[in-house]
């Protein structure tokens, strides 16, 4: 199975750059999540993946083949769709017979369909139209049709989009079975930081025009590369506070929050600096007036509260800023109440204010 490697890909629509030098280096085999804002280009770099559209500049490398100048049906790649891509008056049978044409039997082919029909568990609708399909199961028959050619490199472009929650939570298990039962290379794009974290063996994150981080989701979670990896992954999403840190110490421009000493940052001037804490790092701080500055330290009311996947999560309001926290469900916490907060320091990431890449990287 190939690897596929983007290098230094340019693309520009109307003058306007979208892709600006990137840069993709894929493990064979891998469940590689793409992921980006609406807009950053995640579809046009599968595309350009795909042989459907051209970069102006840079190449592109199936293992160590160059493949810039291959036609896409030749590139030996199946693209799932954001729209189902069926022919709307072919039944399921004849639509997922279709990329088989010319590769197999007639035999052969009804053997394939038989074989991924069982594992998506579509066998009961091969004879109907996709028009008669609810959008669950036309959206397996869409994968089924992406896999049935057993292409080495699988694009999905958004394929969990559209579906309520509990389709979606069954989709997610039907793509990992279909990449446990058929391997292959697959790219599965998505503008959920979420999805990604949960489907992924790595994410790449493609943030104005490049890949900013590709890396494993919890080095992508705790150990962001810069402010825009940070906030791609987490819901609730990091908090973002500006400051300054002069020396090893660090003093925030909001009044609600204490400064706090914080080495590791060597600094001689005043440096503006963005401090992220992830939300899950905060804890009530009941503790007497401390001793040390190590820790975080926040004051502020609590303007709203509920249940989070088993958590309990608040929004606290400390001056103009509004912080998200997620506590241990044993916590109680009423809505208008003032409330400490601490976090250690080493769960404190310092960004560059200008440019946002990481400083430092928490101990903890
Ligand atoms: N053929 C084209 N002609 C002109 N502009 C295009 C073309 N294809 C894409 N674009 C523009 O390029 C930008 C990125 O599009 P793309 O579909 O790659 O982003 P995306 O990250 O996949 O977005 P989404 O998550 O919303 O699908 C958009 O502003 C889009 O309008």
């Amino acid at each position: 199975m190939p690897k596929v490697t983007l290098q230094k890909i340019e693309k520009s629509f109307q003058a306007r750059p979208l892709l600006c030098g990137l840069n993709l280096e894929t493990r064979p085999n891998e469940y590689l999540v793409l992921l980006g804002q609406s807009g950053s280009g995640k579809t046009t770099t599968l595309r350009i993946i795909a042989g459907l559209e051209k970069p102006d500049q840079g190449g592109i490398y199936f293992d160590d083949v160059d493949v810039k100048q291959v036609a896409a049906r030749h590139r030996d790649v199946s693209l799932m769709f954001q729209h189902d891509g069926l022919y709307p008056h072919l039944t399921v049978e004849e639509n997922l017979r279709f990329p088989l044409r010319g590769k197999l039997n007639r035999a052969g082919q009804l053997s394939r369909i038989e074989q991924i029909a069982g594992v998506l568990d579509i066998e009961p609708f091969l004879r109907r139209i996709p028009e008669r399909l609810s959008g669950g199961e036309l959206r397996r028959v869409s994968l089924a049709k992406s896999v049935i050619r057993q292409a080495s490199v699988r694009l999905l472009d958004e394929p969990l989009s559209a579906l309520d929650a509990s389709l979606r939570h069954q989709f997610q298990h039907d793509l990992v079975r279909i990449h446990r039962q058929f391997p292959a290379l697959t790219i599965h794009v998505t503008h959920d930081g979420n999805e990604a974290m949960r489907m992924g063996d790595r994410i790449a994150v493609l943030d104005r025009g490049v890949i900013a981080q590709i890396d494993t989701p919890e080095n992508i979670y705790w150990s962001p590369a810069n402010v825009s990896v940070a906030k791609a992954v987490g819901s609730p999403p990091i908090n973002l506070f500006r400051a300054k840190q002069i020396g090893d110490r660090v003093r925030f421009d909001l009044a609600g929050i204490e400064p706090l000493h914080l080495p590791g940052v060597k600094t001689e001037n005043e440096l503006d600096i963005i401090v992220g804490i992830r939300p899950e790092s905060f804890q009530i701080d009941r503790e007497a007036p401390r001793t040390t500055a190590r820790q975080l330290r926040l004051t502020g009311e609590c303007c709203w509260t509920s249940v989070f996947q088993g958590m309990r999560q608040m929004q606290l309001r400390c001056g103009s800023q509004t912080v998200e926290v997620l506590l241990d469900r044993s916590e109680t916490v009423s809505v208008g109440a003032t409330m400490q907060l601490k976090a250690s320091g080493g769960n404190v990431y310092r960004f560059e204010a200008d440019g946002g890449n990481l400083l430092d990287n928490p101990s903890e």
